[in-house]
């Protein structure tokens, strides 16, 4: 009983969190459709963040306007892409938000879709540290999902065990209105998105499933297949979400790519929740990405999410010995019809 009230608080309050996400996702809508235009986005203030990469001014700007939001809300720490460390907010509150507050950073000049991701947990009762509250594993999650500012800004999102919601702003009236309930991923579909200029830092199941996508109807797998990729984690999914498709950001051979690019806990977590709550799924290749426990805030992890069917294919293509043997180094390229 008393277990179900506190769960129920959470629950509210992790659907206040959401209305605070939103409101702020109004500011961050009409800053990012100014674009040049915005006279302080200068680059006097661009800094470098953990990963080298320059920071946008807009990265920062983003990080501080929703750390603002989040301390009108239940929130008793952040954790931010654009922070080394977790910030305390209310102590009291019971909850902790992890984020992205700009997801697809180097699409912001070219005038692409970019988006905020976030993450809801319960705060921890008695955390050893700050960064403790947000090493749980994604299937603890209360709410999770993202905003993309694009043609449309939507916020796509998943609350306690509820389905996946999509709400879209009507700009004349500074309303989100729902657009789509419990959305659906259809199970199958011959669309993949992937930076095939990684080809060569690939493992080998990486690059069979992928050489046997290319090879369309006349290939082992006897069908022909439609490639995207916009370098923009939230365009892709919003893609995936109405239209079916997979996603993969592996681990590859460059110094620091070795789990891949994207960060567990505030882009794969969110991401792998709406997925699954839709009927996709989502994992590191093998693995469930909501399982996993994370062993830093910014640790990384291999991504692959979208239609189950390909999800899984991806999955056989690195546990099944019959893929293995035929990707064996001896055989050079597969002469082999597996399917
Ligand atoms: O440039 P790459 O290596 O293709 O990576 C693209 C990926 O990096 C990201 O931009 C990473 O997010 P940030 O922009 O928040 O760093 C994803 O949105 C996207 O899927
Ligand atoms: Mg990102
Ligand atoms: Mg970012």
């Amino acid at each position: 009983m008393e277990q179900s009230v506190a769960a129920d608080a959470r629950l509210s309050s992790a659907a206040k969190v959401l209305r605070e996400i939103a409101t702020t996702a109004v500011e961050m809508s009409d800053l990012i459709g100014l674009g040049q235009l915005y006279g302080r986005l200068g680059a006097s203030r661009a800094s470098t963040n953990m990963d080298g990469d320059v920071q946008k001014e807009l990265d920062v700007l983003a990080n501080d306007i929703f750390v603002d939001a989040f301390r009108r809300a239940p929130v008793a720490a952040v954790a931010s892409e654009e922070l080394s460390e977790s910030l305390a907010l209310d102590p009291t509150a019971p909850l902790v938000v992890a984020m992205d507050p700009l997801d697809g950073s180097s699409n912001i000049d070219a005038n692409v879709s970019i988006g905020t991701i976030f993450s809801v947990l319960p705060a921890l009762p008695d955390p050893s540290n700050l960064d403790a509250h947000f090493l749980q594993p994604g299937r603890a999650q209360i709410a999770g999902g993202f905003v993309v500012y694009g043609p449309q800004t939507s916020i796509v999102f998943a609350l306690g065990s509820g389905a996946t919601e999509i709400f879209i702003l009507d700009r004349r009236d500074r309303v989100f209105y729902q657009a789509a309930s419990d959305v659906r991923i259809a199970n199958d579909s011959p669309e993949y998105a992937i930076n095939a200029s990684n080809y060569r830092h690939w493992d080998p199941s990486i690059r069979a499933y992928i050489d046997d996508c290319v090879q369309g109807a006349e290939g082992p797998l006897k069908r022909n297949y439609n490639m995207r990729w916009i370098a923009s984690l939230v365009a892709e999914a919003y893609r995936i979400l109405l239209r079916g498709g997979v996603f993969l950001y592996p681990g590859d051979q460059r110094p620091g790519y070795a789990d891949g690019r994207l960060r567990l806990i505030y882009e794969a977590n969110p991401i792998a929740l709406l997925a699954e709550r839709a009927g996709g799924s989502a994992t590191d290749s093998l693995r469930p990405i909501l399982d996993i426990t994370p062993s830093d805030i910014h640790a990384r992890t291999p991504l692959v999410f979208g239609s189950s069917g390909p999800v899984e294919l991806v999955a056989r293509y690195h546990s099944d010995p019959q893929f293995s043997a035929e990707r064996a180094p001896l055989f050079g390229k597969r002469g082999l019809m597996r399917l």
